[in-house]
């Protein structure tokens, strides 16, 4: 087996005694026994736990295809989708692939540029985006579960009106991919009645655990990234956290520290990490685990801090702040990029003594540093080792992060399947906005 992704928590030892975790064996197992058999709440929702062995293995020939169709015609891809119809899809591709991805030269990249969209409600970003845009070719892969979230569909609508202005009716319908339900929703219809290529989002799988069918794939599988190892990455995690001891499992370790941490009176969790590219996986994961857990007026925050950047503003807090933290530190090992400080004949600056030395050495200088400051400051600290940044090491973290969540959200007795609080502000908007009821 290729190297797997550790979890670390000896930073908690100080809130949590050995004695204190093995007393909560019994509920973790429970917990997780309820989700294997899937006989707690929501279990309607999970679909995701057995999609990296059991995918629709046409379904990913039909991606693959429409992702060469795609780099052979356009020279962007437009994907539009918000929540668990975005976030998963930009994790991947900026942990991916070149920071700089969209403005490299076409010799450096052959795969088309990709801007993600309807994803908020700023008309600058539209706008904006369109002028990007231009007139290059392009392609949209809209997602939505739904069918109906307005940021998406008010994004599609002005796209679409593009497209079909640059290559007329039939032509656009060519370039236009769907990933949405099987039968229900606007947007099901509008894309059968128009001829789009369609992927389905399967029924039992919610937003936030979709990054492994189409709504992620395609977008991923377009970029050039290896969709078969980010697949193969998620299965391994799979059979690890569902036979792994209690002692040994990842996922159920992660989820007993956080409750145990949780009923001990912590209100936040920040996840941290320090390369700038695993931002947006810090974002996949604020949803998952808000939408998830954040219920009964209970849950830990989910925050996030990219360092070492945050430790000069966040710093402070984390520090000295309010004793309201727990920390999740992901730590990439091998950092897929070489820097090495120049020496300088005369050292003005004070730096000769990290001459020849990588900047990823001051990095984990600065980690090192950073998460014993933190444990002394009074923060329990959890560690994800990250040997590679690559597909299959990500495959593995997507499951790592559902599987504990399903567990930790049965810990707590909630559904973490579903989300309805999100409606809230979409009932009050549609009124204000005088959407018809039907
Ligand atoms: O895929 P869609 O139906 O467009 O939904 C997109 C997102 O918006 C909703 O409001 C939910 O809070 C999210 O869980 C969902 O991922």
């Amino acid at each position: 087996m290729k190297e797997q992704i550790q979890f670390v928590d000896e930073g908690v030892r100080d809130w949590i005694s050995d004695e204190e975790f093995k007393n909560f064996q019994a509920t973790a197992e429970a917990a997780k026994e309820r989700l294997m058999k899937r006989e707690g709440a929501g279990n309607d929702f999970l679909g995701w736990m057995d999609l990296p062995e059991q995918y629709d293995r046409d379904e990913l020939r039909r991606i693959k295809e429409a992702a060469r169709k795609i780099q052979n015609d356009s020279r962007v891809l437009l994907v539009i989708g918000i929540g668990g119809s975005y976030l998963g899809a930009r994790a991947a591709i900026e942990f991916l692939h070149h920071s700089f991805y969209n403005s490299l030269s076409d010799d450096e990249r052959t795969t088309p540029k990709i801007y993600f969209c309807g994803n908020s409600n700023s008309s600058k970003y539209l706008a904006d985006l369109m002028d990007i845009l231009g007139d290059q070719d392009f392609s949209i892969n809209v997602i939505s579960k739904s069918g109906t979230t307005t940021e998406s569909a008010v994004a599609f609508r002005i796209f679409k009106k593009k497209l079909e202005e640059k290559y007329g009716k039939e032509e656009a319908a060519k370039r236009v991919y769907a990933t949405t339900d099987r039968q229900r929703g606007a947007l099901k219809k509008m894309a059968d009645k128009e001829g789009y290529t369609c992927f389905v989002i399967p029924d039992d799988v919610g937003g936030r655990y979709s990054v492994l069918t189409a709504v992620g794939l395609l977008p991923i599988a377009v970029s050039g990234a290896d969709v078969d190892a980010l697949l193969e990455g998620a299965a391994d995690m799979r059979r690890q956290v569902m036979e792994a001891s209690y002692e040994e499992n990842p996922s159920v370790r992660y989820a007993a520290c956080r409750n145990i941490l949780l009923r001990k009176g912590k209100a936040v969790e920040v996840l941290a990490n320090y390369e700038t590219s695993l931002h947006y996986v810090s974002e996949w994961w604020k949803q998952l685990y808000g939408e998830s857990e954040g219920k009964n007026q209970r849950g830990l925050f989910p925050a996030a801090v990219d360092l070492t950047t945050d430790l000069h503003s966040m710093g402070q807090y984390m520090q000295d702040g309010a004793r309201i933290l727990i920390e999740t530190v992901m730590n990439v090992e091998e950092s897929p990029r070489t820097v090495e400080i120049p020496a300088e004949e005369e050292d003005l600056d004070g730096l000769n003594y990290l001459a020849h030395k990588t900047v990823d050495f001051v990095n984990k200088a600065a980690m090192e540093g950073t998460i014993a400051a933190h444990e002394e400051g009074g923060v329990p600290i959890m560690r994800i080792d990250l040997p590679r940044q690559d597909e299959y090491t990500l495959g593995q973290l997507f499951y790592f992060f559902w599987f504990a969540c399903g567990v930790s959200g049965y810990i707590g007795a909630i559904n973490p399947f579903d989300q309805p609080g999100v409606e809230s502000y979409k009932r009050n908007m549609f009124a204000i906005l005088g959407k018809p009821q039907k």
